[in-house]
């Protein structure tokens, strides 16, 4: 799995107990995924589906790093299936874990399309084809 991104946990990130907000936590996995799949895929128009079962493992609080990690499971015919994992920086510990984003590449009336693409490709790979 590739961590791509970081998160440093600031004081509108908390919820009442001080610790990280749930939501804040599925927002960034969501844009995270929409990122991923947009840059795989090639297309804009891509959206999330189906989100699978949500284990929070353990928290994170004000002021720690946590790291978002994000693998492709399977390419669909319009879908992109991915899995996700975020760790605390600074404990070592996972903080959740999302087995399923199905991500679906749309076209311009908002239908599934198909996107033709079978594997991940790195920016190394698109270079070589021009
Ligand atoms: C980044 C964001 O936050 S985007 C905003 C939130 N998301 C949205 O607003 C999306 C709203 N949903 C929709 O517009 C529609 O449901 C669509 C267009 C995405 C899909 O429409 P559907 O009629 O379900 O499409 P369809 O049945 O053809 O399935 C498309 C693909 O998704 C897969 N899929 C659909 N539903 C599921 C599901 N519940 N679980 C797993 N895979 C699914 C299908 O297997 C298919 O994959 P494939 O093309 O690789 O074989």
């Amino acid at each position: 799995m590739r961590f791509h991104t970081r998160k440093w946990i600031k004081p509108e990130d908390l919820n009442p107990n001080g610790t990280l907000f749930g939501g804040r936590l599925l927002e960034w996995i969501d844009e995270e995924a929409a990122l991923y799949a947009i840059i795989q895929l090639e297309n804009p128009k891509t959206v999330t589906k189906y989100i699978s079962e949500i284990d929070f493992i353990s928290s994170a609080k004000q002021g720690e790093i946590v790291e978002i990690g994000i693998e492709v499971v399977k390419f669909g015919t319009a879908s992109l299936t991915l899995k996700c994992e975020v760790r605390n920086k600074m404990t070592r510990q996972t903080v959740i874990k999302v087995d399923k984003i199905i991500m679906v590449s749309l076209d311009n009336n908002g239908n599934p399309e198909p996107h033709g693409k079978h594997k991940v490709e790195f920016v190394k790979d698109r270079l070589n084809e021009t």
